[in-house]
């Protein structure tokens, strides 16, 4: 069994990057390491239904908070036996974005907090009824909102298929979003999180994160 990791932050805040950089980390030091993104874009439907909505498709099915949290929910259900794989068959499995993603948004589009109704609901959702491997450790890349929103602004003119969606366009709901990922670290929702900044360095994070639980395979070793 190896250790689940999530990985979350704000749009642009530089997850992508930063999960290269800890991963290719991970395998210099002989790790086994298996990565996931969600939205699982091009291989879930709901994933996709999600980005169609979020650029204007689907009639209101981006108005609504319900209905784009389940969208998410079930692309993540529809993973469940595939990531429990993952975990079986590697050291570490690293997800860009996991289940606070959408605690976080859902929270932040009701404009609610960490401990609020939305988050219970997601818990209860993809935790309870969707039985979803829980992470091990939640890392929050806390990044300025100014800063992510730059970088997002920045990729989206350097990548045609990375056009800023709804979301990335609402400044404000950004900022509450950050509000409530600031609480779900605090709170220590589902698990303990590590929070770290932009000048994280990531061969240090590498080494902190799989330390601070040690690995199932060391400890039979
Ligand atoms: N540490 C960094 N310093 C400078 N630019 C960065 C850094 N991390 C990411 N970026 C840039 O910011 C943009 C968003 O990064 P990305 O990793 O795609 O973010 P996310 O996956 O969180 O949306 C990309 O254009 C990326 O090249
Ligand atoms: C995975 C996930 C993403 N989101 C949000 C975060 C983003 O604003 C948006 C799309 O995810 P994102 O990872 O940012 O996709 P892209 O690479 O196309 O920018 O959906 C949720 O609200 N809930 C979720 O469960």
């Amino acid at each position: 069994m190896g250790t689940l990791i999530a990985l979350e932050g704000l749009d642009g805040a530089g997850k992508r990057t930063l999960s290269n950089a800890v991963v290719a980390s991970w395998r210099a030091d002989g790790l086994s390491v298996a990565t996931l993104a969600f939205p699982r874009y091009g291989v879930s439907v709901h994933a996709d239904l999600g980005a169609e909505a979020l650029h204007g498709s689907h009639g209101d099915t981006a108005e609504s908070v319900n209905a784009m949290a389940l969208l998410w929910a079930l692309d993540r259900r529809d993973a469940a036996g595939e990531l429990r794989e993952l975990v079986a068959g590697h050291d570490v499995v690293l997800l860009d974005r996991y289940v606070a993603s959408n605690a976080a948004y859902t929270a932040a589009r009701s404009h609610q907090g960490a401990a609020g109704p939305a988050v219970q609901w997601i818990e209860e959702l993809e935790f309870g009824r969707f039985d979803l491997p829980r992470p091990d450790r939640q890392v929050l890349l806390r990044v300025p909102v100014e800063l992510a929103a730059q970088r997002a602004r920045d990729r989206a003119g350097e990548e045609a298929d990375r056009q800023r969606d709804a979301y990335e366009r609402d400044g404000g709901l950004q900022a509450r979003t950050g509000e409530v990922y600031d609480g779900l670290a605090a709170r220590g929702w589902i698990s303990p999180w590590t929070v770290v900044g932009p000048d994280v360095d990531p061969a240090q994070l590498a080494a902190d994160v799989t330390n601070q639980r040690r690995l199932p395979s060391e400890v039979t070793r």
